[in-house]
């Protein structure tokens, strides 16, 4: 497997590379030079295939041999160990829950399958792996606890200040070992701004050896393709096809892993981008101009990027083609008041209880479906984390309802660790050089 630079096509680098990059040198992102289709018999039987026999096929797909298979086969089963249900809600809409993993998030596929790829590669004696993450409130958590212990690893996790829910907080904040945080005086925009900054700093990268576990580095991607095909597979057990996925999108990695997912051959008759007000993309989507812009602070957290990292590899899987694009990626945004009357109205109905971020993909899907009255579909929306994650988001009713998981209840025990810094690079980079944090 070779991978491209967006932004210079002739710049082709090995999996591993862009594993350990992330990045390159002219900003752009990696991308697979081929993305070989799978077999029709293997996707017309996904049915037949469990999770991880799902995962290890479309990787080796991938990866084309890189990792062997025994190895990649291992690296799977256990990072892939929690399940990932397609629920029923009425004939055409049934909500993908992601959030039975560890942090409670859709993040932890990918953040477990990079931690234990990264791993493998690391050799012994190797200069130690220093990893920064921006985040918004999900994928801070999700890679604290998927790194967590991996020796020779230091990771460091930007977060802004006052933007992350509690919940999200402690998860980032109280795991100690390897793993430190910062709270960023800023949105995320500046988290990201920071990180992508350092990852072109030639004096921090002779001195560490700088990685990201943002979806920019594209083994988060991979394992994000998953579970799109797991949920093919439990329709086709169903006998549903036609299936429309709608996306709650932040920074776009979760629908470009869906596209990746289509492109290697997944039948998926349109994708929606789902925002709240942040909404960059849907504007583009519906002819308006791509004008990337300072992040708004709104209920559904994880989703407040202004500037979306992935955009640039969507827009290189359709050549650049705008009318290509909003064929089949259809968008819309909702405010916060729609949101949390779209939490009560799927309680009501459904009894049964959505996130903020859930909620929007919810809308979304509504919403394509009424505009298509005409069109066959399955509608099927991502339910991205748990709703205990948000408890300030909901009516007293709703909250009494939700089970809150062991693991949250032992982090409120635990002490909240993090440094201060503000969102200008100097000070980022000179905290960066003083080496507080330890490796284990
Ligand atoms: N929604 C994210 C923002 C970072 O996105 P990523 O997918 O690039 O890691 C979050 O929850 O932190």
């Amino acid at each position: 497997m070779k991978l491209y630079s967006t932004n210079n096509k002739t710049y082709e680098v090995s999996f591993q590379e862009a594993v350990f990059n992330s990045l390159p040198q002219d900003k752009g992102l990696y991308m697979p030079v081929e993305i070989p289709r799978l077999p029709d018999d293997f996707i017309e039987n996904l049915h037949q295939f469990s999770l991880p026999e799902i995962a290890f096929r479309v990787a080796d797909n991938l990866l084309q041999g890189i990792i062997p298979s025994g190895d990649l086969k291992a690296i799977i089963d256990d990072a892939i160990n929690f399940p990932a249900p397609v629920v029923k809600l009425t004939e055409d809409q049934y909500v993908l829950e992601l959030f039975h993993g560890p942090s409670l998030a859709f993040k932890d596929f990918g953040a477990r399958f990079m931690s234990r790829v990264m791993a493998y590669f690391l050799r012994e004696g190797e200069k130690e792996l220093n990893v920064l993450v921006a985040t918004s409130g999900d994928t801070g958590g999700a890679v604290a606890l998927g790194f967590l212990g991996v020796p020779n690893t230091l990771v460091t996790i930007l977060y802004p200040k006052g933007k992350v829910s509690p919940i999200q907080e402690l998860q980032l904040t109280t795991n100690g070992q390897n793993i430190r945080a910062i709270e960023i005086d800023g949105t995320f925009d500046d988290c990201q701004a920071l990180v992508k900054q350092a990852f072109v700093d030639a004096e921090l990268n002779e001195k560490f050896r700088l990685t990201s576990a943002n979806s920019i580095n594209i083994s988060r991607l991979i394992p994000q393709t998953f579970y799109y095909f797991n949920a093919v597979a439990q329709l086709q057990r169903e006998g549903k096809k036609d299936v429309v996925f709608s996306v709650p999108s932040g920074n776009f990695g979760n629908i470009g892993a869906g596209l990746l997912a289509r492109k290697m051959g997944l039948p998926v008759k349109q994708f929606i981008a789902a925002t709240n007000a942040n909404d960059t993309v849907p504007t583009f989507l519906n002819g308006g101009i791509y004008q990337p812009k300072p992040s708004v602070a709104t209920i559904s957290n994880a989703m407040d990027v202004g500037n979306p990292s992935n955009w640039a590899r969507i827009m290189d899987l359709f050549q650049e083609d705008q009318s290509a694009i909003t064929k089949l990626v259809s968008g819309y945004s909702f405010n916060d008041e729609q949101t949390k009357d779209a939490i009560a109205e799927v309680y009501h109905l459904y009894d049964y209880v959505v996130c903020p971020h859930t909620a929007i993909a919810y809308l979304a899907l509504n919403a394509w479906q009424k505009q298509h009255p005409q069109q066959e579909n399955t509608g099927v929306f991502l339910a991205t984390a748990h709703p205990c994650k948000f408890p300030d988001v909901f009516s007293d009713e709703i909250a009494a309802d939700i089970e809150i998981p062991e693991q949250v209840l032992e982090l409120e025990e635990k002490p909240k660790q993090a440094d201060a810094l503000g969102t200008d690079y100097a000070s980022f980079k000179a905290y960066l050089l003083a080496e507080e944090g330890t490796s284990v």
